[in-house]
């Protein structure tokens, strides 16, 4: 049978290292160990400092695991906001969370503008805790510009800032000084099993976090912010945590800063111009983001002219499994992963082949 190559927005392709490190993670009994050993606090320690140094993680920011970002859309809301989060929604993923802090029964607000706009008016709730901005929004394949948190930021100083990394980092350059919370999984740019988030959070996070508890909120249980400190500060995690996971993410984090997080974020870029170039020139396909600075680099969305059966199916035929629309445009759009495993050479055929549709 011909290899599949899987170009879906996550999980997706694995990382082609993963393989090795699967080999050496059965040889090191990494499946075996007790997550209180020495072994696996070197462990979790290496796979933060591969992270750290991957992100550029400035001083005073720490790094924990959980089981995926819809976890830590929970425990932010739990542990970060008393009250009422402001959400910039304009996509699927993004809405979600405004809806767990709904869940939540907080009074938190949105500003929503229709799926793949731009967001034009960045004011905020006075009353706003914490402002949320997903940097890629998958399901539609579009990209907070740096610029725009960059002026939340300056117009918010007092406010926290949480940061949906999901499907951006490591392959999206950015300065986490810019926010006081970022997470992602590790199923979408690391290219890695799922079922492992990372949370990330500077001072001013564990700070609101003991205050809430101190008047009486509940911030969760064994996975609040303090537990996750407490144990973390111990290179170790509350509950029995996915320890193969943690193992290849710092393998892969690793593998990635040998290449360099700038060498990955220039290829990223040159990659994703090749593909909208070639959306450009189709008769059949355009762009669903209209403006080009907006158009995600990591997941790229086009509109499929009399829907996305036909191009599909030809693709599957040459062994590429590519993301369908999301939601109600299931049908409607094609979403092509541009992540750090996909090589030049892929994504040049790729875009050879949309060229011609
Ligand atoms: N696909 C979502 C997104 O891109 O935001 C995703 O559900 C969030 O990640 P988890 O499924 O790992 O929670
Ligand atoms: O296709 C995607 O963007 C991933 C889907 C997903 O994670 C979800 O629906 O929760």
């Amino acid at each position: 049978m011909q290899h599949k190559i899987y170009f879906t927005p996550g999980p997706s392709q694995i990382f082609y290292t993963v393989e090795d490190h699967l080999k050496s993670a059965l040889n090191e009994d990494v499946m075996c160990i007790s997550h209180r050993s020495a072994n696996f606090q070197a462990i979790f320690a290496h796979a933060r400092a591969e992270l750290s140094k991957l992100l550029n993680l400035p001083e005073g920011y720490d790094i924990y695991f959980t089981s995926s970002a819809n976890e830590v859309w929970e425990r932010i809301i739990q542990n970060l906001v008393e009250k009422q989060s402001h959400h910039f929604v304009n996509g699927s993923f993004s809405k979600k969370f405004h809806q767990f802090a709904l869940d939540y029964q907080k009074s938190s607000t949105a500003t929503k503008v229709e799926d793949g706009g731009d967001f034009k008016d960045l004011s905020v709730p006075d009353e706003a805790e914490l402002i949320s901005v997903t940097l890629n929004e998958t399901s539609i394949g579009y990209t907070f510009p740096i610029e725009k948190i960059k002026e939340l930021r300056a117009q918010n100083p007092d406010k926290l800032i949480a940061l949906d990394a999901v499907s951006a980092f490591p392959a999206i350059p950015f300065d986490l000084n810019l926010v006081d919370t970022a997470y992602f999984s590790v199923q979408k740019c690391f290219g890695l099993p799922a079922g492992l988030g990372v949370w990330i959070v500077n001072q001013k996070c564990h700070a609101t976090a003991t205050n809430l508890e101190a008047k009486g909120h509940i911030t969760g249980s064994y996975h609040s912010l303090a537990q996750l400190k407490a144990q973390g500060d111990k290179y170790q995690t509350p509950e029995t945590p996915n320890i193969l996971g943690i193992y290849l993410l710092g393998k892969v984090a690793e593998d990635m800063n040998r290449r360099t997080a700038r060498q990955i974020q220039n290829d990223t870029s040159y990659k994703a111009a090749l593909l909208y170039q070639a959306i450009s020139e189709s008769n059949s396909l355009e762009p669903f983001v209209e403006s080009k600075e907006c158009r995600s680099k990591t997941v790229v969305v086009a509109k499929v002219n009399d829907g996305n059966e036909a191009i599909l199916k030809s693709m599957t035929e040459k062994g590429w499994i590519v993301g369908k629309g999301y939601g109600s445009y299931k049908g409607d759009h094609i979403r092509i992963a541009n992540f750090p495993v996909h090589s030049k050479e892929q994504i040049e055929q790729m875009a050879d082949f949309l060229t011609k549709q």
